[in-house]
């Protein structure tokens, strides 16, 4: 059992405190209050310490890992200090806003020899794990291009001074809150992009940052792909790679709050159609139990270091290309 301590008791520390409450891989057992606390209720609920600093649980023996949910910009010293203190650390998404920070915090964890979780959870979804075993064994044959588009309204309203509306902390209309599952899931199906073309555009929210994105990335491997993620349209996933043996459609319904169902509907070249339905899993769950299986010795973690870096990169170009109106093109 692996003894965590959870930084940032917002709304997805609360969420990850409730999906991890029965887990036999990993518990957490103290919390570090930063800004709005107290959170005695759903600290006693769930046998949580509260009332320590940070610094507290670094020097804390009895506590083997860090769970990171506090705002992006954070993300970075908070990783380094936990490394530096020898704790593994899961750090919520995006790992970091720049390819630089990214590649200082791997460094880090690397020479402390601990295990980086990163929030991608949509990884861990039954029907992208069927998908990506299709892509890798070639039964879609050529992969042409892929589209993906993800929207939650969670951000409309909440106050345009709200950290997660501003253009430092979530910048290019919000691809650190959506598009980023998509980049995560695009770079996991098809590895590195070597150009980036983003635009965004500002439609009903206040503030500098815009309001929905589109980003086109041509990947190394061959596919073309497009996402386009918004923060202001009710909660959809839809996920599509198209092949010259067969195309797939993947929609999913799940809301963090809810569960929904999610489906993949495969089209063959003969115009065969087959359509299966996947339950509810808990995605967030497993990911933080495949870390927690890291950290113990059990197995590999399976976000590698190399794609946890390419969706920055990809981030990063992101950024830069809506702010230029130029394609970026990313080296090495
Ligand atoms: N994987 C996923 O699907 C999701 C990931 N996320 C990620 O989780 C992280 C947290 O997001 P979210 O929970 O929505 O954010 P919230 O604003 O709801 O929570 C952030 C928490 O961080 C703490 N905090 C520390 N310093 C600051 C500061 N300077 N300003 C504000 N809060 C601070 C506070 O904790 P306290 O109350 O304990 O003081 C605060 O409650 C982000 O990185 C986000 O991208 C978010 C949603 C879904
Ligand atoms: O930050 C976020 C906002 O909500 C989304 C889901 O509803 C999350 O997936 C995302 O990480």
């Amino acid at each position: 059992m692996l003894r965590a301590a959870i930084l940032g008791l917002g709304w997805w520390g609360k969420t990850i405190v409730g999906r991890m409450k029965d887990s036999q891989k990993l518990r957490i057992v103290r919390a570090v209050e930063l800004s709005t606390g107290p959170h005695a209720e759903l600290a006693a609920e769930n046998g949580i310490a509260l009332g320590c600093s940070y610094d507290d649980v670094l020097a804390d023996p009895e506590i083997d890992a860090i769970i990171l949910t506090t705002p992006n910009s954070l993300h970075r010293a908070q990783v380094e200090a936990a490394a530096r203190a020898g704790k593994h650390v899961f750090c919520e998404k995006p790992l970091a806003l720049t390819l630089e920070d990214a590649e200082a915090m791997i460094a880090a964890c690397r020479e402390a020899g601990v295990i980086l979780g990163v929030g991608h959870e949509r990884r861990f979804e039954l029907a992208m794990i069927e998908l990506r075993w299709m892509v890798a064994n070639d039964e879609l044959g050529t992969i042409m291009h892929a589209e993906a588009a993800f929207s939650h309204d969670k951000l409309v309203n909440v106050p345009a001074t709200d950290w997660r509306r501003s253009a430092v902390e979530s910048p290019a209309a919000g691809m650190t809150a959506m598009g980023i599952h998509l980049t995560d899931a695009f770079v996991n199906l098809f590895g590195p992009a070597e150009s980036v073309y983003a635009a965004t555009a500002h439609r009903v929210l206040d503030g500098e940052n815009g309001d929905v994105v589109s980003v086109i990335c041509r990947h190394k491997s061959g596919p073309l792909t497009y996402l386009n993620a918004t923060l202001a349209t009710p909660l959809y996933l839809h996920f599509a790679v198209f092949g010259t043996r067969a195309w797939v459609e993947f929609r999913n319904e799940t809301h963090p709050d809810t569960v929904g169902n999610s489906s993949l509907t495969v089209r063959f070249q003969d115009g065969c159609t087959a359509t299966w339905t996947f339950d509810w899993t808990d995605t967030v769950k497993a990911n933080l139990e495949a870390f927690a299986e890291a950290a113990t010795g059990g197995r590999p973690y399976p976000i590698p270091d190399e794609e946890k870096l390419q969706t920055i990169a990809i981030l990063e170009a992101v950024v830069r290309s809506a702010m230029t109106g130029n394609a970026v093109k990313l080296d090495g």
